[in-house]
């Protein structure tokens, strides 16, 4: 087994969600033939099974349906606001969708107002972006599906195991990932694992700043109160991993099944871990 040694200063592990703490398949989905999804489903009604549903499947197939739904509450028109602003701001952009303001005109303009927001939420997830605006809409159409069952949150099997061992340890524990804080607390919240919402000291989202932008790992460590360099961030996407290290964190890429692959040069420098149980503390001894 690799072993990955934590530095003796680092009193914080700040993890990243997808393809770090969880399947990607999980979040964006699995790819599978047609033919053999219809296979899968049939016999898994003969044996009166049923999958939860993923992350961004869900938004995709549901957006429409949310809208109309919860139209007129405060919460859907501010997320609405928020997502015309990403799109003015978006609007050098290929393929854009611009969302025009409602004024009142009836039922036609108000359905003309969702199919732009459910083509802009649609385009913007085509590209994977993780604007605030997308992330906030998404933890919002998710708190419904996770509440009644339909969605569980899922988590490699090293997991949660792991981040018990570290908190006994002295370790804090926090996330940091694209998706909402809202979104995250649902995610652990209610999860295949129960509510495991205590093992985490906090949540950072995209507020705080973007994951490839070194000065949102500046603002965390601050806003936990230590230095940077008290932090080891976990994550699979190098340009993250590069960011989090220029603020002068430590840094290890996590590789799981169904993770992008690294460059020859990006395995040679980075540490690379396959399971959190590579992580080796300085206590530990
Ligand atoms: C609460 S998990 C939602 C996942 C998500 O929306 C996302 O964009 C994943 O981003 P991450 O920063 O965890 O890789
Ligand atoms: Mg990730």
């Amino acid at each position: 087994m690799v072993v990955f040694a934590v530095p003796a200063e680092v009193a914080v592990i700040l993890l990243d969600i997808e393809g770090t703490t969880t399947p990607i398949t999980y979040v964006k989905g699995k790819s599978i033939p047609r033919e053999t999804f219809k296979n899968v489903f049939l016999s898994m009604l003969t044996v009166g099974l049923f999958l939860s549903d993923t992350l961004f499947p869900y938004i995709k197939d549901n957006v429409k349906e949310y809208l109309r739904a919860h139209w007129e509450e405060e919460e859907c028109q501010q997320d609405i606001s928020l997502l015309r602003k990403q799109a003015e701001e978006d609007s050098n952009l290929d393929g854009v969708v611009p969302i025009p303001l409602e004024t009142g005109n009836g039922e036609d303009e108000v359905e003309q107002v969702i199919q732009a927001v459910v083509d802009n939420v649609h385009w913007q997830m085509s590209l994977d972006r993780k604007t605030t605006a997308l992330k906030q809409l998404q933890g919002h159409m998710w708190r419904a599906a996770y509440a009644t069952g339909r969605m569980k949150g899922e988590f490699f099997q090293d997991v949660v195991p792991a981040i018990r061992k570290w908190r006994e340890a002295g370790m804090k524990v926090y996330i940091y990932s694209s998706g909402s804080v809202e979104a995250q607390k649902l995610l652990f919240g209610y999860s295949t694992e129960g509510d495991i919402l205590e093992l985490f000291d906090g949540h950072f989202d995209t507020k705080i700043g973007h994951k490839v932008e070194s000065e949102s790992y500046r603002r965390i460590a601050s806003s936990i109160g230590c230095s940077t360099n008290n932090v080891l961030f976990l994550t699979d996407v190098t340009r993250e991993a590069n960011a989090a290290e220029e603020a002068d964190m430590h840094v290890a890429v996590v590789v799981r099944p169904g993770n992008a692959g690294l460059t020859d040069d990006e395995k040679s420098y980075y540490s690379l871990i396959t399971s959190f149980n590579e992580l080796f503390l300085p206590s530990s001894t």
